[in-house]
Parts: C-alpha cells; sequence; structure tokens
C-alpha cells in the first residue's frame, strides 16, 4: 500500500479559556462552568505510522509519565474495540513542545489529536460527537479539541457551542511553577457562585477568570507575572494556569512586549484561531489521500 496512505503528521495545538467562570458545583464535586474556548498556534506535532502488530508504541516518553497514563496511550485505547482490522498498531512520534499543567491543554489535545487520526487510520468510522464523548473520559478539555471549533462551553466544559471570535494575536508566559488544578479547586476561597450568562453576553462582554485570585495566592511567581503583564494591558490566566496570556492587534506589538519580557519565564507570540490546526491538517490529508484510501 502506498506509504502516504498508512501514516500522517498532525499538530496537536493549545487552547486558551478567554474567561473562565464557576457557576457551580455538582453532587460529585466537580465544578460547573462556562468558558470561552480559542485555539491557538503553538502546537506539538504527532507522526502516526499504522503497523499490524496490534501494539500501540509511543516515543519519545514523556519524563516522570509511565506510557499507560500518556493520555495519547489512553485515547489509542480507547480506539481499539472500533478498529476495523484486530491486527492493527501503530508507532507515534510526539514532538512536545507544549508546556504541561500550563492551562493549555497539551494533554487533552494529544488525545483528541490521537483519536482523530486513529479513526481515520484504524477506519473506525466514528462521528466526531462519538469521539468527544469517548474522549471525555480523559478530561474535560477533550470534546472541544476533538470537534475543532472555537467554543462557548457549560457544564464541566463539554457542552459546547460554536462560536467565531476575533482571532487576535497572544503573548503567551509561562511562569516556572507548576498549578495543581486539584488543589485550585478544592481551595475554600474559590468563588463558585458566578451568575451563568447568556452566550450573547459572552461574546459581547466576556468575562474574567475565577480561578485567578486563589491561582495567585498559591503561586507566587504566577503573581509575578500577572502583575507584569498587567502593566502592559488586560492579562489574563487561562484554565488553572500556570499560564497567563495578552492579546494584540497586531504581531509586532506582541513581538515589542515579548522582547521586554524577564528571560526567567518562557513566552510565546502566537495567533489565536478559530478552527484547530488539527482539522485543518486532517481534511487535507483526506483530501490528498481520498482516490488511495481502500474503503
Ligand atoms: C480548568 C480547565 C478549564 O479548561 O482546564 P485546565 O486548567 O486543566 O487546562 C478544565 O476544566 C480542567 O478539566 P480536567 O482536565 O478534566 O481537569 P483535571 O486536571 O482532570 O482535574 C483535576 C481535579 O480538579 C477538579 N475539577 C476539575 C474540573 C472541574 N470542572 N471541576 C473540578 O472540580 C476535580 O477534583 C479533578 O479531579
Ligand atoms: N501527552 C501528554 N501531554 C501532556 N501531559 C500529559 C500527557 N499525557 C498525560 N499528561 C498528564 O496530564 C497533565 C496535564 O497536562 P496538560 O493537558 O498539558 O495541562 P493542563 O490540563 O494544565 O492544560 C500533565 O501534567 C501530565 O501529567
Amino acid at each position: 500500500m502506498d506509504h502516504s496512505v498508512t501514516s500522517m503528521q498532525l499538530p496537536s495545538p493549545a487552547k486558551l479559556n478567554l474567561f473562565l467562570h464557576i457557576t457551580g458545583r455538582r453532587e460529585d464535586g466537580y465544578h460547573e462552568l462556562q468558558t470561552l474556548f480559542q485555539f491557538i498556534d503553538l502546537c506539538d506535532t504527532l507522526d502516526f505510522s499504522l503497523t499490524r502488530d496490534n501494539n500501540i508504541i509511543i516515543s519519545p516518553a514523556i519524563e516522570q509519565l509511565p506510557t499507560e497514563e500518556n493520555l495519547i496511550y489512553k485515547a489509542a485505547k480507547l480506539l481499539t474495540p472500533f478498529k476495523q482490522n484486530p491486527h492493527a498498531g501503530v508507532d507515534i512520534i510526539l514532538k512536545k513542545q507544549l508546556p504541561m499543567g500550563g492551562g493549555i491543554g497539551g494533554g487533552s489535545s494529544n488525545a483528541a489529536t490521537t483519536l482523530l487520526a486513529l479513526n481515520t487510520l484504524w477506519k473506525c468510522h466514528l462521528s466526531l460527537e462519538k469521539l468527544a464523548e469517548l474522549g471525555v473520559q480523559l478530561g474535560a478539555d477533550v470534546p472541544v479539541f476533538v470537534m475543532g471549533f472555537a467554543a462557548f462551553a457549560e457544564g464541566v466544559g463539554e457542552k459546547l457551542q460554536k462560536v467565531t471570535l476575533d482571532t487576535p494575536y497572544f503573548l503567551l508566559l509561562k511562569p516556572n511553577c507548576h498549578v495543581s488544578t486539584g488543589q485550585i479547586f478544592t481551595d475554600k476561597y474559590l468563588t463558585r457562585d458566578t451568575p451563568p450568562i447568556r452566550i450573547s453576553h459572552a461574546l459581547k462582554l466576556g468575562g474574567h477568570n475565577d480561578c485567578l485570585d486563589v491561582v495567585r495566592k498559591h503561586n507566587p511567581e504566577v503573581n509575578e507575572a500577572y502583575l507584569w503583564l498587567k502593566n502592559h494591558g488586560d492579562a489574563k490566566l487561562t484554565g488553572t494556569g500556570a499560564c497567563l496570556f495578552l492579546a494584540f492587534d497586531n504581531v509586532r506589538d506582541a513581538e515589542r512586549v515579548r522582547l521586554s519580557t524577564p528571560k526567567k519565564w518562557q513566552s510565546w507570540v502566537c495567533h489565536g484561531c478559530n478552527t484547530s490546526p488539527t482539522h485543518d491538517a486532517l481534511n487535507q490529508w483526506i483530501k490528498q489521500n481520498r482516490d488511495k484510501c481502500p474503503k
């Protein structure tokens, strides 16, 4: 078979929570949210090659993360009951660029990219909705990456309404600390009573991040980076952090502020997108391989 139809390279982008409201707490302790998700063009890359040995091989390994806990592995495992050929396996090469545990959803994105790639390579023929339903078991942010459109999200982040947002440039900052999502969501001072808003309100007026004060309190370095970034505009926290971001109308201004960023923090200038770069690349792959792909 033509090698092109047995392998695929896809980008796996990060997301930003443009705002994050906590509107309540469910009986199981999970928090009900309203958030606006936008993708950015800062991406990991995943190479998938079909094999015939029924194995899921991921390289290189992520430091201090056993393969079985890698969300890429978990996503591939979730799809195995749906493989057309029971002997099909996959070799996956991960080129990691996204900082982990930064609130930009790299792990969830990698899981979604894997679901999308293997659904095609393993000919599982599952709908996006079914893939999102499987993916939410791995994390609340997986569905938005599977669906691939910027979205107003409710529930724990899985009830999605497609939106079209402005696509500014962002300066993204990563303070040198790891924020524990669990610690933030169990803090007694976290506010959990932001009144629910309508999508029209969200799109017109935006919102805030209810986690910000608690994250700043637990993580002095996030606080320091926030105060620094705030000198340049409306600095925001994504998810439960630690990453912070600031929007700009043009790339020049974003680059100018980035050049003055203290060197102790990683920083990137990136572009907001309304469709996931994974979907753009997958659609391109499908177009190129349509005639070569056996049904
Ligand atoms: C906050 C958000 C916003 O996009 O993103 P990140 O900051 O992680 O990127 C997500 O909702 C993160 O969802 P998810 O990825 O499933 O969270 P996990 O890290 O698995 O959650 C760790 C712990 O936080 C608590 N948790 C998480 C999500 C939620 N809606 N309510 C919660 O109470 C739970 O106790 C959970 O065990
Ligand atoms: N492929 C993966 N990439 C990144 N993190 C992963 C992956 N698989 C599992 N994880 C775990 O998920 C955690 C959260 O990762 P990530 O999604 O990048 O952060 P966040 O949820 O804060 O945006 C990591 O700290 C790591 O332990």
